[in-house]
């Protein structure tokens, strides 16, 4: 018995490593590099753009407003490393029209060339319990925070598969690995994207294309702020279970996984146990990553467990004082 267990062990390790060749990609070179970073003129997408940039890359911004995108675009150059390096600057909104999004993206190609990184990281929040968030904001957290990430997507994979070579990242969140209270409206628009990833990876492997989602904490951003002024205070003490991070910090995480084509990519150590609990049928991209999904996901979920039961009891007891200060007000 012992023996059939050793021998399908070694087995398993034997058939992870014959495959290995074949899972883990050839790492992106920045230099020269043309990357467009969608949300690039704030928080997050703002610090992924400064990165490959202070590495030697060609950026593309595209966002909405003018003057933001101007103003990041100057303080972006503050960091080149040689006189060629140029940031161009894109006003669109990625979530109306996929036309739009396809053309503007035809122009920053004809002016840099084909992009060799496509960085999804325009996004925006709601939050509030599920009655209380106004049904237009549901479609339009989905409009932005999906849409917004499949029109680019689309608009370059066809020239990435031309070329045999590229990367797409999308920016979930932490809030698009679990359901927390509050985020009816968001984690959906999160769970979202994974699935896409999921299935466009195993599209595009074969033309050496690879996918990251990546998946943040809280992070501090102008976007973290304005959530965070009409935030439910279950939602606060939740989330105050992992501390907020730097938004330099994530997207260094971001772009090295990016970069050597990681399928996952996550920030601190409640990241990295949300990651493989929920590593579910994703794609592998190293042999280490898939041996330790396979020995830690059932204690990751014993850990989850107890992490479940705090965030039950502060539900709990966020109502009962509600309920208490109500019937107070009541008798006055
Ligand atoms: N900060 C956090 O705590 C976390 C954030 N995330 C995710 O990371 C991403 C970035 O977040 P963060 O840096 O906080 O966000 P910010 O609000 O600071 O920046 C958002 C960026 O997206 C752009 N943007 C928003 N809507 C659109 C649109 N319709 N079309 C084009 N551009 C748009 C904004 O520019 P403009 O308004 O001018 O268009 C801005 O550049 C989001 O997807 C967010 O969900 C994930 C986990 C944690
Ligand atoms: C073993 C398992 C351990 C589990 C630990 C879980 C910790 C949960 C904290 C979740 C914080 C929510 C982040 C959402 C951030 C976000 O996307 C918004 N801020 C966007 O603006």
């Amino acid at each position: 018995m012992l023996l059939l267990a050793v021998a399908f062990i070694v087995a398993f390790v034997l058939l992870l490593y014959m495959v290995s060749p074949l899972i883990s990609p050839k790492p992106l070179k920045l230099p020269g590099a043309h990357v467009v970073v969608t949300g690039g003129s704030s928080g997050i997408g703002k610090c992924i753009a400064i990165e490959c940039y202070k590495q030697g890359a060609f950026i593309t911004l595209i966002a909405r407003d003018e003057n933001k995108l101007l103003q990041t675009k100057k303080e972006i150059e503050k960091y080149s490393v040689n006189d060629k390096q140029v940031v161009l600057c894109i006003s669109v909104d990625v979530s109306k029209d996929y036309e739009q999004v396809e053309n503007v993206l035809k122009q920053a190609q004809e002016k840099l060339g084909p992009v060799d990184m496509l960085v999804n990281c325009a996004g925006t929040s709601v939050t509030g319990k599920f009655e209380d968030i106004e049904v237009n904001s549901f479609e339009r957290l989905m409009a932005v925070n999906y849409l917004g990430s499949v029109y680019p997507s689309r608009a370059v994979i066809a020239t990435m598969k031309e070329r045999r070579m590229g990367r797409i990242v999308f920016v979930s969140s932490q809030a698009g690995q679990l359901g927390l209270f509050g985020y009816t409206a968001y984690s959906p628009t999160k769970f979202a994207l994974r699935g896409l990833a999921e299935a466009l990876q195993m599209e595009v492997k074969p033309y050496n294309i690879y996918i990251t989602v990546a998946y943040p904490p809280d992070t501090d951003t102008p976007g973290f702020a304005e959530e965070s002024k009409t935030k439910p205070l279950e939602t606060k003490l939740i989330s105050e279970t992992s501390s907020v991070c730097q938004a330099e910090q994530v997207a260094r995480v971001i772009v090295k996984d990016a970069i050597q084509g990681n399928f996952n990519s996550s920030v601190g150590s409640d990241g990295y146990m949300l990651s493989i609990l929920t590593s579910g049928m994703s794609p592998v991209t190293s042999i280490t990553e898939g041996l330790q999904q396979v020995v830690c996901m059932g204690i990751f979920r014993i850990v989850g467990l107890f992490y479940l039961g705090s965030f039950d009891s502060i539900v709990r007891r966020c109502m009962m004082q509600r309920e208490k200060s109500e019937n107070a007000d009541k008798t006055e």
